[in-house]
């Protein structure tokens, strides 16, 4: 008997967003399957963001249609949105924390907020810690945003990103601003959190660097740390996307990426 074949976790079909000459995304179009990733480059104002927010239903599309865990949510209503997003952990590039909330109520705040996912009370706490020890930050439950430094910042958007256990994550430039030290630290954070669960991991980043980790390492259970991937056809399934000017320019692998001829492209797969 055949098994019946796993719908993808997110579907883009020929979705623009925006009007007549002004379209800020153009006919884009890809799938992406469970436990996949996908690094998304391109200039400044290419469209990285607006992709990821049309993910999320925060945008509607203009045209063509988006599916999400099977289920086409082009034109959902918003209040069908908040389950379909319970499922989604994001960080977005300004990092999103409130700075009037501690680091508990920050993290703790998808738990709170997301009634799908209808969470004890008392469970949330439990929840908090963890997802915190899982950035090295368990230590920090009582302080505020304003008390910790970028890298901190951004280790807990992590874990806020990650405390519901997402099917899907959207990182929004992750790395960006760091010194190149934290930054890796940062992405070794995201491979563990793709690899403990296998989620699908969506990232947007202006660093080479980011995907190469993502794509040529995985989370090593048994001693922490990351180990190079390769050995028995073991793969990350990390495809590349660069955008340019609304559109994708490349969609492919890392050997088709490396050798691409297209100026645009080379720039951002250029070693
Ligand atoms: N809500 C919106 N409505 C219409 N146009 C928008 C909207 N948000 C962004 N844009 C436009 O869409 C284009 C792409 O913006 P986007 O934020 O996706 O760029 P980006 O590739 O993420 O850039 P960066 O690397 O600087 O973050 C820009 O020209 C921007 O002005």
């Amino acid at each position: 008997m055949s098994t019946p074949q796993e719908a993808p976790i997110l579907v883009f079909d020929d979705v623009s967003f925006g009007f007549d000459d002004n379209l800020a995304l153009r006919h884009v179009s890809f799938e992406l399957m469970r436990g996949e990733t996908l690094i998304i480059h391109g200039a400044a104002g290419s469209g990285k963001t607006l992709l990821l927010k049309l993910a999320l239903g925060l945008l509607p599309a203009t045209s063509g249609r988006i599916h999400l865990f099977g289920q086409d949510v082009t034109r959902l209503p918003e209040r069908d949105w908040f389950d379909v997003r319970s499922r989604i952990g994001v960080l977005f590039q300004e990092g999103g924390l409130f700075d009037s909330f501690t680091i508990e109520e920050n993290v703790g705040y998808p738990l709170v907020n997301q009634r799908l996912l209808q969470v004890p009370p008392e469970q949330i706490r439990p929840k908090v810690e963890q997802s915190l020890e899982f950035v090295e930050l368990g230590h920090t439950l009582d302080k505020f945003p304003s008390e910790l430094s970028g890298g901190m910042r951004r280790r807990v958007g992590i874990a806020r990103a990650i405390v519901t256990q997402p099917e899907l994550l959207l990182y929004d430039s992750p790395t960006a601003g760091l010194d190149p030290i934290t930054a890796n630290n940062i992405i070794a954070l995201i491979v563990k959190g793709r690899d403990v669960r296998g989620a699908t991991t969506v990232i947007v980043t202006h660093r080479h660097q980011d995907g190469e980790i993502l794509e040529r390492y995985r989370y090593n259970e048994k001693g922490g740390g990351l180990r190079p991937v390769g050995a028995n056809g073991d793969s990350t399934r990390t495809r590349y996307m660069v955008m340019k000017e609304g559109a994708i320019a490349f969609l492919g692998a890392s050997l088709e990426f490396d050798c691409c001829q297209d100026p645009y492209v080379a720039k951002f797969a250029s070693r």
